[in-house]
């Protein structure tokens, strides 16, 4: 059935219009409600029996902002026309310049263009916890409703950047303290109070307030002034490679210096710059493919219900062990923890609780919230409780037998609904279920270190996982706070495998003679957080060491073999860890490039001899990423190839949320789309002629080059899953 969508107005004996926003569902502003608002706007203003309008959204949320849906056509298309004009039009001719007071009844949310409207009405009434925000920075663009000059004359200047640049919502309790909400009511209450105000204000007895002409709240010149140069380090610091930040800034700016119809008129102007950025077209692919991985085709459109999962075993309490723990806990799942002696228990649960109490130090928890989460923790020493508890998760160290061994006694001891989830990152989840006749609910759940702080999770279906497993697994995830992606079985999954040649290439670089702490810094400035030394000392050297062989195993006519970890393992390095690696970690500072490594990098220079002419090679910055980052596109091509996930997108997220890719760049798919598959291919080919097969172009990625095709068109079903 079509869902209901339009914008009504009904007139009540009392002279007020109520106009009410239906879109399920959250209310966005498509352009059918848009000009549904024109024209209810335009009949309130000229009817004679309405005296006074009330502005709502229906079934309990105001609006989730101007329709993102139109960003993508505008993105595919390019044409600027598709944006109906609203800002002068709607907003501040119909709505806030009307001569019959205009009020906001506000439930649920109201967010980027439904805050924007709310605050071109003349009085605000809301509900309790209604979620308020102007979030359009993190889709690339700034507030087109007048946002950027409304909010801070409601609220502040130096609350009103703090809003916007950080893309901050706020409770309408808060929004209450502040003066953007003019009265808080139960939300039965809502529509009624709304009426009474709005007549309130036609009779005179409450202010008739235009939002765009008050200058109450942003002070002086020169106080405005320096609220805006903060405003312009913090965006430096928080947004150095986006350009809406720096924009959004200058158009608030407009606003104070020259009146805020001025502003109006200029955030029109750089609005339509910023859409069609290419920060805007990877920020805007982001948001829907997050929302896209709740799509898994035969699991959740085949009409299946999650279970509930209440009681949560995990096998191990190690690093994974106790992050996992801990994010289970603060979603009010029980938790058994289980470990091999008192002394690795103790030290399990001791490490749920440090995190826990960092969340609270960190003001993220409140101690009342710590306690409870730390009630539902349990330690034990064998397998006596896990009769009734819905899901297992093995954490125990990365070892075939034990897994194996493990599996096969929870065959025994747990309930036959009971899921069996391992967290291993590199061992075939086939491998761990073999010695057990329950395939069908062995399923893999990779989480990302640290547990309680990534929100990636891989869902890893073998062949034999059930659907409803899946789904359970997904609510699970999702009930958590994490985004789950389901993908298929195979050495590194989407995530470790996609990205196991961004060391590799690096380590490569460094052996033709480029200065590690360079490559690090290149990368960094393209947008990763950690250049792939860094990341490498974070993970730690040993790990790195112990997987280099399991994917050489099945990767390894594209692995460059590099004895750099082995020489700094040998001389004390195993990263953060023990405070050496590539740099040198100290409390409190940050970490420092360690000139003593050099002689390291050195040895491995004259074993691997790979310098042309014995001479360093040189390279440019952009040739640095490309030779770090192509190899990766083209692991991402194989990965695509053999249907290890979904959809292209699903990898754009699991490269955002697992590897931190810069979401503006859309992904490591959606960045090398941009880039352009042809472009990639060539410089692939070019360099696996000097530099051997580790470069060697994908067949996927030849194929797409050859026939003018992105990386992300979807192909005649290879998926595996
Ligand atoms: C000349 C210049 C012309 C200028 C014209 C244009 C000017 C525009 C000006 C305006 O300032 C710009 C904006 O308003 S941009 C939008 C700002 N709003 C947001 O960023 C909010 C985005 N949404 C959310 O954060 C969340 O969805 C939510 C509203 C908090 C709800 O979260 P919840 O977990 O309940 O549900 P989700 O799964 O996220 O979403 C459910 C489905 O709804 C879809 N959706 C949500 N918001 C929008 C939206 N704004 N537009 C379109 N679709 C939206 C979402 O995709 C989900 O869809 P599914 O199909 O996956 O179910
Ligand atoms: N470390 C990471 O970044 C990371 C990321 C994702 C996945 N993983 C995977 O998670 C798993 C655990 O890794 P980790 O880093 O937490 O290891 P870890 O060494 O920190 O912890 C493993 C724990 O398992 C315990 N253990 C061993 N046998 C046990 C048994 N029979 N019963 C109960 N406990 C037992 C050990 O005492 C130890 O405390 C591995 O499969 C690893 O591949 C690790």
């Amino acid at each position: 059935m079509a869902k209901k969508i339009g914008v009504t107005m009904e007139v009540g004996n009392d002279g007020v219009a109520v106009i009410t926003i239906t879109n399920p569902p959250v209310n966005s502003l498509a352009s059918p409600i848009i000009a549904g608002l024109k024209e209810k706007f335009q009949d309130a203003n000229q009817r004679n029996d309405v005296k006074a309008i009330v502005l709502t959204g229906n079934n309990g949320r105001f609006s989730g902002g101007f329709d993102i849906n139109v960003f993508q056509q505008v993105h595919k298309t390019g044409d600027l026309s598709l944006m109906p004009e609203v800002s002068v039009e709607l907003v501040c001719n119909l709505m806030e310049d009307s001569r019959k007071p205009v009020v906001a009844a506000v439930e649920g949310l109201a967010l980027g263009g439904g805050l924007e409207l709310a605050m071109a009405c003349h009085a605000r009434v809301a509900a309790p916890k209604a979620q308020l925000g102007l979030p359009e920075l993190t889709l690339g663009v700034i507030p087109g409703f007048g946002g950027t000059q409304r909010l801070p004359r409601l609220v502040g200047l130096a609350k009103a950047t703090d809003m916007i640049l950080l893309s901050k919502s706020i409770l309408s309790e808060e929004g209450h303290k502040l003066g953007l909400v003019d009265a808080l009511v139960p939300p039965g209450d809502l529509l009624s109070a709304s009426r009474k105000w709005a007549l309130d204000i036609a009779d005179g007895r409450k202010p008739f307030l235009r939002s765009l002409h008050r200058t109450d709240k942003i002070g002086s010149l020169s106080e405005a002034r320096a609220i805006l140069k903060n405003s312009r380090q913090l965006a430096k610091k928080i947004a150095p490679n986006m350009p809406q930040h720096h924009a959004c800034i200058e158009v608030i700016e407009e606003g104070i210096v020259h009146g805020g119809y001025s502003g109006v008129l200029k955030e029109a102007e750089v609005f339509k710059q910023l859409v069609l950025s290419d920060t805007a077209k990877g920020l805007v692919h982001v948001f829907f493919a997050q929302r896209a991985t709740s799509k898994v085709p035969n699991v959740t459109d085949v009409g299946l219900k999650p279970r509930p999962i209440k009681k949560v075993a995990i096998i191990g309490g190690g690093l994974m062990g106790s992050g996992i723990a801990t994010a289970l806990l603060l979603s009010n799942i029980r938790v058994l923890l289980k470990e091999i002696n008192t002394e690795y228990l103790m030290k399990g649960i001791k490490s749920v609780e440090a995190n826990i109490k960092g969340l609270v130090s960190r003001g993220k928890l409140t101690q009342d919230k710590a306690g409870k989460a730390l009630s539902l923790l349990k330690g034990v020493l064998d397998y006596t409780e896990f009769k009734d508890v819905d899901m297992v998760i093995e954490a125990v160290i990365e070892n075939i037998q034990l897994k194996q061994s493990i599996f096969k006694e929870l065959e025994k001891v747990c309930s036959p609904h009971c899921i069996l989830a391992s967290n291993t990152s590199t061992i075939d989840l086939d491998v761990i279920g073999e010695k057990t006749n329950s395939k069908d609910r062995i399923v893999g759940a990779h989480f990302f270190s640290p547990a309680h702080l990534m929100t990636l999770l891989e869902i890893v279906r073998s062949k034999n996982t059930s659907a409803q497993v899946i789904l359970d697994l997904m609510a699970v995830g999702k009930a958590i706070k994490k985004v789950p992606v389901v993908v298929g079985n195979c050495i590194g999954f989407a995530v470790n495998r996609t990205f196991f040649p961004y060391a590799q290439a690096a380590h490569m670089l460094t052996n033709l003679g480029v200065d590690l702490f360079r490559i690090d810094s290149v990368i960094t400035s393209f947008g990763l957080p950690l250049g792939p030394f860094q990341l490498g000392d974070l993970a730690g050297h040993g790990i790195g060491l112990a997987v280099g062989p399991i994917y050489a195993k099945v990767y390894g006519d594209r692995m460059f073999n590099s004895p750099l970890t082995e020489l700094l393992l040998k001389s004390g390095r195993n990263g953060k860890i023990n405070g050496r690696g590539f740099y040198i970690y100290e409390k409190g500072s940050k970490p420092k490039p360690d000139p003593q490594v050099l002689s390291i990098v050195e040895e491995s220079r004259k074993l691997t001899n790979i310098m042309p002419g014995g001479k360093p090679r040189s390279v440019s910055d952009k040739e640095i990423v490309e030779m770090i980052l192509f190899p990766v596109v083209n692991e991402a091509c194989r990965v695509l190839d053999e249907g290890v996930v979904i959809r292209a997108a699903d990898l754009d997220i699991a490269s955002v949320l697992g590897m931190s890719f810069p979401s503006y760049r859309g992904g490591i798919v959606f960045w090398a789309d941009m880039v352009g598959p042809k472009y990639i291919y060539e410089r692939l080919k070019r360099l696996s002629e000097t530099y051997g097969g580790f470069f060697k172009p994908s067949r996927y990625l030849e194929e797409r080059a050859m026939k003018g095709m992105l990386l992300s068109e979807s192909q005649s079903s290879r998926s595996r899953m």
